[in-house]
């Protein structure tokens, strides 16, 4: 694809996207084929010395609810606060949306790159994945909550002690039309520096 062209609808789109909430999230989810175009554009993230520092596992059907029941008995054995609010919550964790995909941050030794830069390599490729479902007509969430710290969860996918579960990615199709949620204002968090004289007290 040639760059240099501008793509004004590609915009509209960027700035259109938002989160819908996981657990208002409907059927149809993103197709496998789908999902494979959601997973390349989570590869296709910036990644200080080409070291592709994330792993996707990625469910569906039943085998959400094999790792909901996996998640629930970690909560069980692992959480200093166990009410029944919480346990129902996390046994539903995994099965809220049609699609799920646990992201994991997984730093590599290869090269003398900061684990920091890579995480941040791993959050690119959340974003990213977020941007493409959009752009198919689906809907996603990036949640963590308590499954993302779970020791028996991360021992479960074969994570060391470097890796870390960057996210819970949901995807799915909005119920209802979601509300927006209020967006920052630029000019409370952007310093321009235009000349000189800006960068005076
Ligand atoms: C790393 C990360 C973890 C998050 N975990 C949660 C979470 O556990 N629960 C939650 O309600 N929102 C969580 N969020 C926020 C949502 O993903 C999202 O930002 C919010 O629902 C609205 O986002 P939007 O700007 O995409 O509309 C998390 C965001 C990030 C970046």
């Amino acid at each position: 694809m040639r760059l240099n062209i501008a793509r004004p609808d590609a915009i509209d789109v960027l700035l259109s996207r938002r989160s819908v909430k996981t657990r208002d999230m409907v059927e149809p989810g993103p197709s496998d084929e789908e999902m494979a175009v959601i997973l390349k554009a989570g590869m296709r993230v910036p990644d200080h010395g080409k070291l592709s520092p994330w792993r996707f596992f990625v469910y569906s059907g039943t085998a959400r609810e094999a790792l909901a029941d996996i998640i629930s008995d970690a909560f069980c054995k692992e959480s200093q606060t166990l009410s029944d609010a919480q346990s129902a919550k996390m046994q539903r964790f995994a099965v809220q949306a049609p699609r799920l995909v646990i992201l994991a941050s997984c730093p590599s030794r290869e090269k003398p790159i900061p684990d920091w830069e890579q995480h941040l390599s791993a959050g690119a490729s959340a974003m990213s994945m977020l941007i493409a479902a959009h752009m198919l007509g689906y809907v996603g969430q990036w949640l963590t909550d308590w499954p993302a710290y779970s020791p028996r969860l991360k021992a479960h996918l074969g994570l060391g002690d470097a890796d870390n579960i960057a996210g819970f990615l949901f995807f799915g199709s909005a119920g209802d039309q979601p509300p927006e949620r209020p967006r920052p204002d630029p000019d409370s968090l952007v310093q321009y520096y235009r000349a000189r004289a800006d960068l005076d007290d």
